[in-house]
């Protein structure tokens, strides 16, 4: 099998992997520079190389990636709690949405489900993505921009509990304080069957948004927990990490019936 070698040019994003403990996410630009305790890396060096090469530094070696949605927890800045991999993939899968479609979320926050959401519903795809921060949408825009991203997503400064704009949608996905005075408004903007999935860091916020789900025309409601744990790998001490990210929050997802249906 042959490869074809696609060398990286400017503009594109990169991961640069040093360790499991310094990787950096940039966007090549001839004449900058990125400078890491291991030595620095002119970006002009990196244009013509490929994804997977090795190159050199002062004190060792730094590896060059295609940045994935998992290369954003460890390199780009999040002024607001974030929705972690596990939960961002579950959301995904059990929304049942797929390439091309568009989805709504809220909010915005550091843009981490939004980018992950872009990425995965490629380039047909839109996020309409609602925040009533400004401030917080900047920042996500230029978390996107990183991964050349921007062109799936529309932001939008708007309290999604006024309403959402856009109707058919195949999901909307709520990561805000009380999501369940947003429910009504999903379900207007759902097509039938579409999911609505709630993420919430507290157990408080479960029953107040389930009882509205209940209320509002969902059904198949459920309200789950993802628990992961990472091992460190070391040669006779092969045991569960003592630290890392022990809670992030709970996940409630529906679906869409029509009301009133006759049988
Ligand atoms: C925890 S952050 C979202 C994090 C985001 N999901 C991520 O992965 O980076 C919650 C965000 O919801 C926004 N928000 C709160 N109430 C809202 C509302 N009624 N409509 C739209 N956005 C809202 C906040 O401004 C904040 O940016």
């Amino acid at each position: 099998m042959r490869f074809i070698h696609v060398p990286i040019q400017e503009g594109d994003p990169v991961t640069i992997w040093i360790d499991n403990k310094r990787a950096f996410l940039i966007k090549v630009k001839k004449g900058k520079r990125l400078d890491t305790d291991k030595g620095y890396i002119i970006h002009d060096q990196l244009i013509g190389k490929e994804y997977g090469e090795i190159i050199k530094i002062s004190k060792g070696e730094a590896y060059l990636l295609k940045p994935t949605p998992m290369d954003i927890y460890t390199t780009l800045p999040r002024p607001s709690q974030v929705v972690y991999p596990k939960d961002a993939s579950y959301i995904i899968y059990a929304s049942g949405i797929q390439p091309g479609d568009t989805v709504v979320e809220a909010g915005t926050g550091s843009g981490f489900l939004t980018i992950t959401l872009a990425y995965f519903l490629g380039p047909n795809g839109k996020v309409i993505s609602y925040d009533v921060r400004e401030d917080m949408q900047n920042k996500a825009k230029q978390n996107a921009l990183m991964l050349n991203l921007l062109d799936r997503i529309e932001f939008k400064i708007k309290d999604i509990r006024q309403g959402i704009d856009e109707k058919e949608v195949s999901a909307v996905i709520l990561d805000m304080p009380d999501p369940w005075n947003a429910v009504s408004k999903a379900y207007e903007a759902l097509k039938p069957s579409g999911s609505l999935i709630v993420f919430v860091p507290t157990v408080n916020q479960i029953e107040k948004t389930v009882l509205q789900m209940r209320n509002e025309g969902f059904i198949d409601i459920h309200a789950e927990e993802l628990i992961l744990r990472e091992y460190q790998v070391k040669e006779n001490a092969v045991r569960p990490k003592n630290i890392g990210v022990m809670h992030t929050g709970y996940l409630i997802r529906g679906r869409k019936y029509i009301k009133g249906t006759s049988l």
